[in-house]
């Protein structure tokens, strides 16, 4: 059996150059930590609870003052541009239709304003959050910050993922280090001391530090995320810290190939943080169920990354739409297969592990 989702990314697969497939679909080193995200997923169950459902459930859950129709929002993944003509503004404008929150980055092939504008055009509250790297420039990480302000996004997300690039073996044998003639990375245009702008001009910056995160935070009063958190102590050490909300990420497996399944790492982040922040997690989610295992696990709502470029690629804004509203349904159907009302009827106890006998300790949790 073919999922829906599996057939977009084989028609994605048809539509885009090679090396852009691959840039897409690739991870780091071995690719392990990109499979064990999807796998992880696949050893876990939900044990279901009866007689106590809804003839019709709320998905929506409340982030930051914003609100989606469902736990599933859109992760931030770069350059649209290579999938669609329409690039960011169809995921923008297929996001704000299916009700969900969109993240854009600082490597977009398309301006946060001209985002946040064809999000707004689908539906004027849509919210759009700004992902950014931290600059080794503090003015530079601060001209993106007021870009994202100016534009009208309502949260930043800080990818703390990536202090050096990740080594994708799939992009060295295609040589893809470039975009093509005609796309360029256009919030990076025109930053102080960048020159022209453009993809080179996104550098990571491995010396940074929780300095350099609370003076982002004094620059604005936008709520902060920090995306890209595995382990706990960073967790408790980000809510001492003020921060706003905790994505646990791999990066989708394009950073450290050594790193666990984030389905895996969840339980511990959720332990830690206790309530205090909102967790989210990406990472292998492909299924409106692998969302409900998660919110089960700790999590107030996940992201998707891949599904998103597989639609665009294959459909455009259709494409993206498709994908965003199978996943609605999906967890809608799975809310109401485990007798709950509202995401916050998925709870830790209903999660076991497959292979092993429920209660008999065998759930590591
Ligand atoms: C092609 C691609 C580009 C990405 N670009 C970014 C980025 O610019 N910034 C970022 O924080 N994460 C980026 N990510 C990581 C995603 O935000 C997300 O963590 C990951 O894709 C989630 O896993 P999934 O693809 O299995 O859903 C990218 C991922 C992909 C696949
Ligand atoms: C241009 C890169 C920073 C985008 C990225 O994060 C990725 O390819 O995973």
């Amino acid at each position: 059996m073919t999922s829906p989702l599996r057939a977009l990314r084989l028609r994605a697969r048809r539509s885009l150059d090679p090396a852009h497939y691959d840039y897409y679909a690739g991870g780091a080193g071995d690719e392990r930590a990109l499979g064990e995200n999807e796998r992880a997923f696949a050893r876990l169950a939900l044990l279901p609870r009866i007689l106590r459902g809804a003839e019709r459930r709320d998905t929506t859950v409340a982030l930051f003052g914003d609100r989606a129709a469902m736990p599933v929002i859109v992760s931030p993944t770069a350059f649209h541009r290579l999938a669609h003509p329409q690039g960011e503004r169809a995921v923008a404008r297929a996001t704000a239709a299916a009700g969900t929150i969109l993240t854009t980055g600082m490597a977009a092939t398309t301006p946060v304003a001209a985002v946040v504008d064809a999000a707004r055009s689908e539906r004027p509250d849509a919210a759009v959050w700004f992902q950014l790297y931290l600059q080794p420039e503090p003015e530079v990480t601060e001209a993106l910050v007021r870009r994202a302000e100016k534009a009208g996004c309502s949260a930043l997300v800080v990818t703390v993922d990536s202090p050096v690039f990740g080594r994708r073996e799939r992009d060295e044998r295609h040589g893809f280090h470039d975009l093509p003639a005609g796309l360029a990375a256009e919030n990076m245009r025109d930053l102080p001391g960048t020159g022209p702008g453009g993809l080179r001009a996104i550098a990571m910056s491995p010396a940074s530090s929780w300095d350099d995160l609370r003076r982002l935070r004094s620059m604005t009063a936008l709520p902060v995320l920090l995306k890209g958190v595995l382990h706990p102590e960073d967790a408790r050490l980000a809510v001492a810290e003020g921060v706003d909300g905790l994505i646990v990420s791999n990066h989708g497996g394009r950073q450290l190939d050594a790193a666990p399944a984030t389905v895996e790492a969840l339980p511990r982040i959720a332990d830690a943080v206790a309530g205090r922040i909102p967790v989210l997690l990406d990472g292998g989610v492909r299924r409106g169920s692998d969302a409900a295992l998660a919110l089960a696990l700790g999590a107030t709502a996940v992201g998707v990354g891949r599904p998103v470029l597989w639609g665009l690629a294959a459909d455009g804004e259709k494409g993206v739409r498709q994908v965003l509203d199978l996943l609605h349904t999906e967890f809608d159907h799975t809310l109401a297969l485990c007798g709950g009302r509202s995401p916050a009827d998925l709870t830790r106890d209903m999660v076991v592990t497959r292979g092993r006998p429920a209660g008999t300790g065998g759930s590591p949790w």
